[in-house]
């Protein structure tokens, strides 16, 4: 019944958000006398984490169809043939281990978040930016690539969740409308160190990168860890066209070891953005005067420095693109697993509202290309 089918091709799979019906995932389709419909969908492996809400989506999509009694979804596995076609479909054109975001023909726009230090705020820039992106209407991944703190899944609630992968190519973990990928999810076990150096570092980046379904993007956002190391030059090389978004707090002795994370992406030929100076005046409302006053914690002027250096150093113009303030609304919503500019009707004093104005500059800037490799090379005479 073509009605039917039109049903089905509206429902996706919920990690890669295609339609079921493109992927090879509805096996059958039979309508009895009553009009009950039963519906066999292949699940891409036994137990996937999201059955249940593959079952509802077919449930309700078919429901909806005039006529229809009732709908009966079975659920069965692909064969190991099947996932092959799948991973096939899902890869061509794309050479074996080829990172999609460094071909030259590319959409997305990486965006990789890195700071000085640790500890100011460098993951709840991300994660914040990422969503307020994806309430714009456009297809966002999260790549966690800081060794050492990968406290994104925890901040999107995904903390315990571990990517599907189908024939070695791993499927990120979808939520809140993004799609997440950890360096923490390669662990077996939450709790478990990663204690690994610069060759294997540079493997799990590739993976990562190469090996994850991430799908037409608009933009991937990356979680560097802090400072100047291993994950940073591995990303430059591989990611050269990536732009850099550096975040600092306005205490001015951070501002040096800021600057030295810009310089780095400058150094490995990406475009250092902007600064965000993070953790900015605390906005307290005053029980005696009814006026609101705001409280330098950390000082001034932070961010300015650090994007005056930048400029001066890099010999173009890297501004201040937010300036957000300390609010505890962030923190708890980073440790709920809810990020504070999913909040309704955001205080415009507040984190929310910055982020948020953030994520609007960024996406409308058009991609300069001063800064970016053209992979062009003088020709001979
Ligand atoms: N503007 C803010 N207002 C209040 N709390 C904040 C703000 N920014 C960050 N925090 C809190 O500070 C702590 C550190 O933030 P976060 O983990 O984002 O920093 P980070 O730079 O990514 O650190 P690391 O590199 O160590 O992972 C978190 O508990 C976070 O909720």
């Amino acid at each position: 019944m073509p009605a039917i089918d039109r049903a089905l091709a509206t429902v996706q799979d919920p990690e890669i958000k295609r339609p079921i019906t493109e992927l090879g995932m509805v096996a059958a389709v039979d309508v009895d006398a009553d009009s009950r419909v039963r519906v066999e969908v292949l699940l891409t492996i036994a137990g996937c984490p999201l059955k249940g809400t593959l079952t509802r989506d077919v449930t309700e999509a078919v429901g909806a169809v005039p006529g229809v009694a009732a709908v009966e979804v079975e659920l069965g596995v692909m064969s190991a043939e099947q996932r092959a076609e799948l991973k096939q479909l899902l890869t061509a054109g794309q050479g074996d281990r080829e990172i999609p975001f460094a071909r030259p023909d590319s959409l997305t726009r990486v965006i990789a978040v890195a700071s000085g230090k640790g500890g100011v705020g460098k993951s709840s820039v991300t994660v914040n930016l990422a969503l307020a992106l994806a309430r714009r209407g456009l297809s966002v991944g999260v790549l966690d690539a800081d060794v050492y703190g990968h406290s994104v899944p925890a901040m999107l609630g995904v903390a315990d969740s571990r990517p599907t992968s189908v024939e070695e190519m791993i499927l990120p973990v979808p939520t809140m409308g993004l799609k997440v990928m950890s360096i923490g999810m390669l662990k077996p076990r939450r709790d478990q160190v990663v204690a690994w150096r610069g060759p294997i570092l540079d493997r799990a980046i590739q993976q990562m990168l190469a090996d994850v379904y991430w799908g037409d993007l608009d933009h991937l956002l990356i979680d560097l860890p802090p400072g100047t190391g291993d994950v940073a030059i591995s990303l430059g090389q591989k990611l050269p066209n990536a732009e850099v978004l550096v975040v600092t707090t306005p205490q001015q002795a951070a501002a040096e070891v800021a600057e030295r994370a810009g310089t780095m992406a400058s150094m490995m030929n990406q475009r250092v953005v902007g600064v965000v100076e993070n953790m900015s005046g605390l906005v307290l409302d005053c029980p005696h005067c009814g006026h609101s006053h705001t409280t330098d914690v950390f000082g001034t002027g932070g961010g300015e420095e650090v994007a005056a250096a930048l400029t001066t150093r890099i010999g173009y113009d890297v501004p201040v693109l937010a300036r957000v303030p300390l609010d505890p609304r962030l923190r708890v919503g980073g440790d709920e697993g809810s990020p504070v500019v999913a909040e309704a009707d955001p205080d415009p004093r507040g984190a929310a509202a910055q982020l948020l104005a953030l994520a609007d500059r960024l996406a409308s800037r058009s991609r300069p290309l001063q800064g970016l490799q053209l992979g062009l090379s003088p020709v001979g005479r």
